[in-house]
């Protein structure tokens, strides 16, 4: 076997095109028992896999050998969610062994595409908040920063999406089933959580007053690590997710007792905690198993953390909060706050004004919504039933911080109390989770400037006025590395021929290509390279929908979760208007676009299900409407998920961003399309404005009411049928959802759009944007028709966001909260 070369940087051995196709037969042999002339695709997927872990496991050894020796300051991020879809691709990019492996597999007779589609999404996340998670790990490790993520190890991630009959049907999501060849069980570091029981008060010989909490279950947190590859193979971190199981003790002793149900039952009940991911974006579940869910998750890791530490420090705790600080991503992990308390007073036998000041140097917050059925609030009844102890030590915190805080900057002011308190009073009195996040954490920040803002401004004022330096924006950002280098490898190489390879780990290169925007041969190469990714996604539409689109038509993309607020049905109702143009004026003169959708809504949102339903019989008959003359196409893509996004994303002409203005803290699709040189038909809204403001107002469609317009509305009293009788293109569009046409035979089985926009009031303001939305998109439609005008816009779009990286998200972290220093890895 010729000698390996070592790469200097990380001691991760680079190898060539043969080496790995050995190690690929070797693998297949001694790993996978099978031989080559008999190997399925999966077989030869998991051999692949197993020859790159062995480059991957190398860097994790010296990468936490370079940590441990170092002992440096960590960053830990606590999420519930990681949207991480497939890794096969990302960690050979990552690796810089894509080309060999697609070499390699190819003198063996393989397509690496047939490879990659033998790996399920690892979707254990419901939508921005969890792909940002993963995003943002790719570049802690790409950065060289210390890091850990934490969560849950769902057995059963985000549902599997299909339609009957154009409507969502949802089916578990196995992801693991055969086994995932990218995680490493570690049983070494198994931890044991407790949960529900009581606390008793005793008081020590010397009288000192004691809590003790007898829990009524133990539950054992079995963690499976995945290791995450940096790009150019940098460092390798670590992402825990932590699995739950019957804890031993209690098992054995039932059983032995003859309680052999009492210990299966046992066994099924601590198993159901990380059995499967809440597929709700942005509504508070507040179900008992979610509380324990978060606790679990959050319990396990903060031992984990202490475990780690304790390893360098032993009970001297005068250093955790230099070496360890927690990244709280969004409030589902707020509860280590009093679990940290817990562990300090309780068992480290900590006084409190030590314990809380360490927890206040340890904890920030990050918020990702403003919808106040998003803002978690858990009911002092669930806490004191699950976790007794806990709500003892937040209502400790509550006294402590309306007194010390609240009553000093408001003395005797009672209503900033109840405003301000974590406990929010009434006959079933709230713990407010928000609120516990901002007083026990030392930095909160919003995803994006305006959002931040508003964080600021309505959510969470009075907070601001006591601690006004403790808040903080980091706009969010995406992989360059996922969302463009290896969805868009055509992009990418045009990319590379014009401004060199460095852009994948310094997006602001991306500006230079900003000077080929009026070149013609250039701009024909990108849209070339537009042209040949939209073919190729209409290939994926006919396999997955059996619909035929034309790659020539404008590709006009929206897809994300399916919300009110994100407004698919304003995008629909704009549909309807151009098919009844087209059926009113045969002539109609339009470039023609074909709209794609992808988008999955939480199974108990109704009125979602209802707007997929709309899309879904809508697109069924334009679709086949001859009059139509594919001049429009309509498309809604079936299990929307982090793989199709890679496929549809490189495709898009028009990213769709409409969501009402105020209510999409950031978007991160926004970023990725635009990235990837789709123009923004998008609101004043989020992370809209701050792309707008990169682009410049001649690449970007903007429309509507912005946030204070929206506010002012809503103040002045909107009135929604105002504009169903003003205008007679929306009453005709609404009324004609209420008759049997796009459902033959059923009439208004499409009504519950129409209802909601006018007897249910139309809260996010979908017919007063209307006009305004329709008028972007004639200017859209003006625009394409002119290809050297739309191929410089889009040019300039791909050139202008690099401030968009989830790498300079990460340094505006390190830089304004978190202090960490970049640890370059040793090679051993
Ligand atoms: N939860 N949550 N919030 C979101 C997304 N739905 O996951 O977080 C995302 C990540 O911060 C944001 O981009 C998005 O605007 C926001 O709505």
């Amino acid at each position: 076997m010729k000698k390996q070369t070592v790469s200097a940087s990380t001691g991760m051995s680079q190898i060539n095109t043969e080496q790995l196709k050995e190690q690929i037969i070797r693998h297949l042999h001694s790993t996978l028992g099978t031989d080559v002339n008999k190997a399925s695709p999966q077989a030869w997927w998991r051999a692949t896999c197993a020859a790159v872990n062995e480059q991957v496991y190398d860097g994790l050894r010296n990468t936490q050998r370079t940590h441990y020796e170092q002992n440096t300051r960590a960053l830990h991020y606590f999420s519930l969610e990681y949207l991480m879809g497939r890794l096969f691709s990302n960690n050979l990019h990552n690796l810089g062994l894509y080309e060999q492996a697609k070499q390699a597999l190819a003198e063996l007779g393989l397509n690496i595409a047939d490879l990659e589609d033998q790996e399920e999404d690892m979707a254990l996340g419901n939508g921005g908040l969890g792909r940002l998670a993963a995003c943002f790990i790719d570049s802690l490790a790409t950065l060289n920063y210390p890091a850990i993520g934490y969560g849950i190890h769902y057995e059963h991630g985000l549902f599997q999406q299909s339609f009957q009959d154009g409507r969502q049907i949802e089916r578990p999501d196995s992801w693991r089933e055969y086994g995932n060849p990218w995680e490493i069980c570690r049983p070494e570091s198994v931890q044991e959580i407790s949960v529900y029981g009581y606390v008793e008060t005793v008081y020590d010989l010397q009288g000192k007053m004691k809590k003790v909490w007898h829990p009524g279950r133990i539950i054992k947190g079995v963690p499976w690590d995945i290791p995450i590859v940096g790009y150019n193979g940098s460092s390798v971190n670590v992402l825990r997710l932590w699995e739950s199981r019957a804890s031993d003790f209690f098992n054995w002793d039932v059983f032995n007792s003859g309680g052999y149900i009492d210990a299966a039952r046992e066994n099924i009940e601590a198993e159901t905690i990380s059995k499967v991911l809440y597929p709700n974006d942005e509504t508070d579940a507040g179900k008992e198993l979610r509380l324990i869910q978060q606790y679990f998750f959050v319990s396990c890791s903060l031992k984990d953390i202490i475990r780690r530490y304790k390893r360098a420090h032993g009970d001297d705790w005068s250093d955790f909060a230099k070496q360890v600080v927690i990244q709280l991503n969004d409030t589902h992990p707020a509860v280590s706050i009093p679990e940290l308390m817990r562990i300090l007073v309780d068992r480290a036998e900590m006084q409190w004004d030590q314990a809380w000041n360490i927890c206040q140097h340890v904890f920030a917050y990050t918020n990702h919504t403003l919808l106040p059925e998003a803002l978690e609030k858990w009911p002092v009844r669930l806490f004191e039933k699950v976790l007794p102890r806990h709500l003892e030590i937040i209502y400790e915190i509550n006294r402590r911080f309306l007194i010390e805080q609240v009553d000093v900057l408001w003395p005797g002011d009672n209503d900033k109390k109840r405003k301000l308190s974590i406990i929010e009073e009434g006959h079933d009195p709230m713990v407010r989770m928000g609120h516990l996040s901002v007083v026990g954490s030392f930095k909160v920040n919003g995803v994006a400037e305006i959002h931040s803002q508003l964080v600021k401004s309505d959510l969470f004022p009075e907070m601001v006025a006591l601690w006004p330096d403790k808040f903080t924006n980091v706009t969010n950002g995406v992989t360059p590395r996922r969302w463009l280098k290896a969805c868009n490898p055509k992009l990418a190489k045009l990319l590379d021929s014009k401004i060199g390879d460095n852009w994948p780990t310094d997006l602001k290169q991306l500006s230079k290509f900003a000077a080929f925007a009026d070149d013609p041969a250039v701009q024909q190469s990108f849209m070339a390279i537009k042209q040949q990714n939209k073919a190729e996604l209409a290939t994926v539409v006919k396999k997955l929908t059996q619909i035929d689109i034309d790659p020539h038509a404008i590709f006009d993309i929206q897809i994300k979760r399916l919300h009110e607020y994100k407004r698919q049905h304003l995008n629909l109702l704009h549909i309807l208007a151009l098919y009844r143009r087209i059926l009113q004026d045969p002539d109609y003169d339009m470039v023609p676009r074909v709209f794609l959708f992808g988008a999955k809504a939480a199974p108990g949102y109704k009125l979602a299900k209802e707007i997929i339903y709309a899309i879904n019989k809508v697109a069924e008959k334009i679709n086949h409407d001859k009059r139509v003359k594919n001049r429009l196409k309509v498309v809604f893509m079936p299990n929307y998920r982090v793989t199709l996004a890679e496929k549809m994303i490189p495709a898009a002409d028009v990213s769709e961003q409409i969501s009402t203005a105020g209510k999409e803290a950031s978007g991160t699709g926004n970023m990725k399309l635009a990235l990837n040189g789709a123009i923004t038909v998008g609101t004043l809204d989020g992370a809209n404005i701050e792309i707008a403001e990169e682009v410049g107002s001649d690449n970007i469609a903007i429309f509507g009411l912005t946030v204070d317009e929206v506010k002012a509305l809503h103040a002045k009293g909107y009135n929604s049928a105002d504009y169903y009788y003003a205008n007679p293109e929306i009453k005709a569009i609404l009324d004609w959802l209420e008759t049997d046409y796009f459902t033959p035979g059923k009439p208004g089985e499409l009504s519950a759009i129409k209802r909601s926009l006018l007897e249910g009031g139309d809260p996010y303001l979908v017919l007063a944007d209307f006009e305004s939305y329709v008028k972007a998109h004639e200017k859209v439609d003006s625009w394409y028709r002119d290809q050297a005008g739309w191929a410089k816009k889009a040019m300039l779009n791909t050139a202008s966001v690099g401030k968009f990286t989830s790498d300079r998200s990460i340094e505006d972290y390190v830089s304004r909260v978190w202090q960490l220093k970049k640890c370059n890895i040793t090679a051993q």
